[in-house]
């Protein structure tokens, strides 16, 4: 975890407003921020959805916190702690916006935001087919939804351990709450779950087109709307202006072709379209049907859902037309 001056000095810088931030918008922007920035904007969204003061969070004991789960992302070129902060800023912008934080509640939003921040803690620059295909130590442990396994069980060591316990003060049936819903939130950031859920959630949205107080009062639908949100945010960077787009892109690839070369190198394997380099003049072409078959459908239902979210699936529609441009 965080050593201890880290978390003394953290726990003394001045904490600037949402605003300052710009943590309510969709658009939002990491690149100017530096890491400190980012750990105090993180603050901000803790004491501005009061969970600081409705979970009795030792202020300390939240500073060590996120410096222990900053700590535990590593140094690989897109699934890193600018990531992680990145949905969780689009979890908060979401909520805020769309005024569902009222919908869930405090507990679940509690949930959602240390699940935005956990949900891909340890993450190694490699997908679940590849720790299948390696038999890595974790596919090894988990067979199915490997790497979501794996981070659920990153974040519950951190939050367990001495000076990082954050939920320390919750009684115990709101710990067990908040842990079932920080389990579900980390495991939908699984394509495999999200692909398996999106159906019934396309259907609801037709049917109800608006998430009622009614829609609040059931479990199952919170439950399905809250596995929505998590691959919402989590592939957010495809609703952002076009040059954020473009830069997380070149991440993105850069990761995928890193993996591709390793199964080609350490398993003899040849990788599939997104992660073969030499393939790499169809990404335009490819991150269409990626915005197609994965994207469009839930920001459509999202701004089905609530008008706030509307410039999301502009921005989406505007992405892949600059994706069609380079694709000719
Ligand atoms: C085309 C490759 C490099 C760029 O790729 C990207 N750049 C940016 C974003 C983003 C969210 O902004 C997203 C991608 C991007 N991500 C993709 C993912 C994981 C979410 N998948 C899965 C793997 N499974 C297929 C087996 C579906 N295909 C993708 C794709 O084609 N592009
Ligand atoms: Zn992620």
């Amino acid at each position: 975890s965080a050593s201890i001056d880290d978390a003394q000095r953290l726990r003394t810088l001045r904490i600037p407003s949402s605003a300052h931030f710009s943590l309510h918008e969709l658009d939002f922007d990491d690149i100017e921020m530096s890491d400190d920035e980012t750990l105090t904007a993180c603050l901000r969204m803790f004491l501005d959805l009061d969970f600081v003061e409705r979970f009795h969070i030792d202020y300390s004991v939240l500073c060590r916190w996120l410096l222990s789960v900053k700590k535990n992302y590593r140094n690989v070129t897109y699934h890193n702690w600018r990531h992680a902060f990145n949905v969780a800023q689009m979890m908060f912008a979401i909520l805020t916006e769309t005024q569902w934080w009222k919908i869930f509640g405090e507990l679940e939003c509690l949930a959602l935001i240390i699940g935005c921040l956990c949900h891909d803690l340890d993450h190694r620059g490699t997908n679940n087919s590849f720790q299948i295909k390696a038999s890595s130590p974790l596919a090894q442990l988990y067979s199915t939804s490997t790497m979501e396994h794996h981070h659920f069980d990153q974040c519950l060591m951190i939050l367990n351990s001495p000076g990082n316990q954050i939920l320390a003060n919750l009684s115990s049936d709101d710990y067990e709450r908040v842990v079932k819903v920080l389990e579900d939130a980390i495991l939908s950031t699984d394509l495999a779950v999200y692909f398996s859920k999106r159906k019934p959630f396309i259907e609801l949205v037709s049917r109800e087109r608006a998430v009622s107080t009614a829609w609040g009062e059931c479990e199952e639908r919170r439950a399905l709307l809250r596995a929505m949100l998590m691959t919402a945010c989590d592939l957010a960077a495809i609703t952002k202006p076009w040059p954020v787009e473009r830069r997380v892109a070149a991440l993105v690839a850069g990761e995928f072709f890193r993996q591709g070369d390793l199964e080609r190198q350490n398993l003899n394997l040849t990788p599939i379209d997104i992660m073969n380099r030499d393939k790499e003049d169809e990404l335009p072409a490819m991150q269409v049907k990626f915005i197609d078959t994965i994207c469009l459908p839930i920001y459509e239902a999202f701004a089905v859902l609530s008008s706030a979210l509307q410039p999301m699936l502009d921005r989406v529609k505007s992405n892949r037309a600059h994706w069609i441009d380079l694709a000719d």
